[in-house]
């Protein structure tokens, strides 16, 4: 039976009432788990990654900070306009009518359209707020609702 003194740094053995088990707990973060620790307790509640990796797609509408793009000199379209067809894209590429990819090369009115989209990795201050939380927030592989910036109206892939 592993007792404190035992135990890596940080970690407190506790016995629970209902079930007469021990557990440990993290003194930092207040974290308990059933299984004996077998490394230090980490000191802050896990943060997530420092970096993640995207693909987008971007629809530009007439109130976008920059209204022109390699598809289109002059974007008139308005922002529900906009939201609509990134919503048709979205669903296209749910029910796996279409590849991101290849409607992020089509339809992007991003540069990255011709890579598919990829923005490759970044971090935490490199990208408009709304586009960093919403990019933090997705699992690998899982792609994002509607996300709005001062550029248009995105679809976020989170690749990596
Ligand atoms: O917002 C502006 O004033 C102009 N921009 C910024 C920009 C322009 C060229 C290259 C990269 C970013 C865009 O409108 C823009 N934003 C993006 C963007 C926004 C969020 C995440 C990634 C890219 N792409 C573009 C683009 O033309 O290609």
């Amino acid at each position: 039976m592993a007792d404190d003194e035992q135990l890596p740094p940080g970690w407190k053995k506790q016995l629970s009432r209902s079930t007469g088990q021990h557990y440990y707990l993290n003194i930092y973060t207040k974290k308990s788990q059933w299984d004996v620790p077998d490394k230090p307790a980490e000191t802050a509640p896990s943060s997530g990654p420092d970096q993640v990796q995207c693909s987008h797609l971007l629809v530009k509408h007439k109130d976008s900070r920059r209204p022109s793009s390699w598809r289109e000199e002059h974007i008139t379209r308005t922002k529900d306009e906009a939201l609509d067809l990134i919503l048709s894209y979205r669903e296209q590429i749910v029910q796996g009518k279409a590849s991101f990819a290849d409607l992020a090369q089509k339809y992007s009115d991003c540069s990255s359209a011709r890579r598919g989209g990829d923005l490759g990795p970044f971090g935490k201050g490199a990208m408009q707020k709304p586009f960093e939380e919403a990019s933090f927030a997705l699992k690998v592989g899982e792609l994002s609702e509607p996300v709005f910036t001062d550029s248009g109206v995105h679809v976020i892939l989170r690749t990596v």
